[in-house]
């Protein structure tokens, strides 16, 4: 198994180490696990002047699966926007062709104090969002900054899929609902975009293919209510590239915190990109506070997705849910009376457990 660590800012090392860890760990059970590391984001361009550094992308393709910490920092939010670290992210997803992203919320039942919804509506708690990774508003052109026949200065961007980019997820959407409760929501906002009246004619186009899964459509503005009101209502949301992200930093904190939730990028095959969900989190960077569980769950995702390591990834998730079990918690998810740990701490306990 070949996998490209891309730590990239912030907290991205410190939390990216503690998954290299574990991953380590799996080597002396007989794998062969071979890991190297590479720059993206804020370190890409401080050392080779660009986000995505060609070498970067080399090895990312030449990998089977990466491994990715987060992007960005305040001193990057001055350059050029082609420079800046959010680009190298969105280059390489797009390099890759990672168009299904998956993002689980499951609630592990420690932690529901932690929720921040009453325990009772998020008990049980396993929803899983499949967004749209390379196309919708972060990709679609034109975009700029321009000065309008007014004189004054404009800011514009397209929100933008064409069907094929909207059934190919759609397929992983449903694919993933038949294994799961045979349950789906495709959320958009049909009642005022174009963009979204296509997508949902293709989503039921496509369910056709998938009879005993229960389609249903919600505009994005309910959703997000939903999502807090009651968000057991969910089984598989499947939506597109700004909406899932913003969906998904909400649903996180239903489990807890943003440093609880995995992701992977996935594209036709079996390779794929796992990362937390989180940025790079420059408030609480450098001081060994960050949650690492987020990104050694990705790494389970990985061994599950790419490598089809089931027992493997069962094994990583289960020393999580020991490690919760025994009360350690970091900073975002602390409650009374359980014992606060920093990052490093919390990946050695994972290691410890598995
Ligand atoms: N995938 C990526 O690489 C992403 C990068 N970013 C970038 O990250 C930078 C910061 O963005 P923000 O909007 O502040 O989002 P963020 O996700 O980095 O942080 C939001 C809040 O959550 C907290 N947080 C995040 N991850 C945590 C963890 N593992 N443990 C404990 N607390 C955690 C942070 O301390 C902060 O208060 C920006 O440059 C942004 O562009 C933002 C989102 C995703
Ligand atoms: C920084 C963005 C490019 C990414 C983001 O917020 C995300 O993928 O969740
Ligand atoms: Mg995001």
């Amino acid at each position: 198994m070949k996998i490209a660590v891309l730590p990239g800012d912030g907290i991205g090392p410190e939390v990216t180490a503690q998954a290299v860890k574990v991953l380590q760990a799996l080597n002396s059970d007989g794998f062969r696990i071979e890991m190297e590391h590479a720059a993206i984001g804020g370190a890409g361009y401080d050392a080779a002047g660009d986000p995505l550094p060609d070498a970067t992308l080399k090895l990312a393709r030449e990998s089977d699966a990466i491994l990715l910490g987060a992007v960005g920092g305040y001193q990057y939010d001055t350059l050029p926007r082609p420079m800046r670290p959010e680009q190298g992210l969105l280059r390489i997803r797009k390099e890759l062709n990672l168009f299904a992203n998956l993002r689980p919320a499951t609630l592990y039942p420690e932690l529901a104090d932690a929720s921040t919804l009453k325990p009772e509506v998020v008990a049980g708690l396993d929803l899983m969002i499949v967004r749209e990774l390379t196309g919708d508003l972060y990709f679609g052109q034109p975009r700029g900054i321009h000065v309008n026949e007014a004189g004054e200065r404009e800011g514009y961007n397209t929100m933008r899929y064409s069907e094929s980019e909207v059934r190919r997820v759609a397929h992983i959407g449903f694919q993933i609902a038949m294994k799961r409760g045979k349950k789906l929501c495709s959320v958009e906002k049909a009642n005022v975009l174009e963009t979204s009246e296509l997508w949902r004619e293709v989503v039921i186009e496509t369910a056709r293919q998938y009879p005993e899964v229960a389609l249903s459509h919600m505009y994005v503005d309910n959703a997000a209510m939903q999502l807090v009101r009651n968000p057991k209502q969910f089984d598989v949301i499947l939506t597109g590239n700004i909406f899932g992200d913003i969906l998904s930093d909400e649903a996180s904190m239903l489990t807890g915190s943003i440093g609880m939730l995995g992701s992977a990028s996935l594209d036709e095959s079996r390779k794929g990109m796992y990362e937390p969900i989180h940025g790079s989190a420059p408030d609480i960077a450098g001081k060994d506070i960050a949650n690492p569980l987020a990104t050694i769950l990705s790494a389970a995702m990985m061994m599950r997705y790419t490598f089809g390591h089931d027992g493997v990834a069962d094994r990583i998730e289960n020393a999580v849910k020991k490690v919760i079990s025994q009360g350690l918690r970091t900073a975002d998810i602390y409650t009374p009376g359980t014992t606060r740990v920093g990052c490093a701490a919390m990946g050695d306990a994972v290691l410890a457990a598995l």
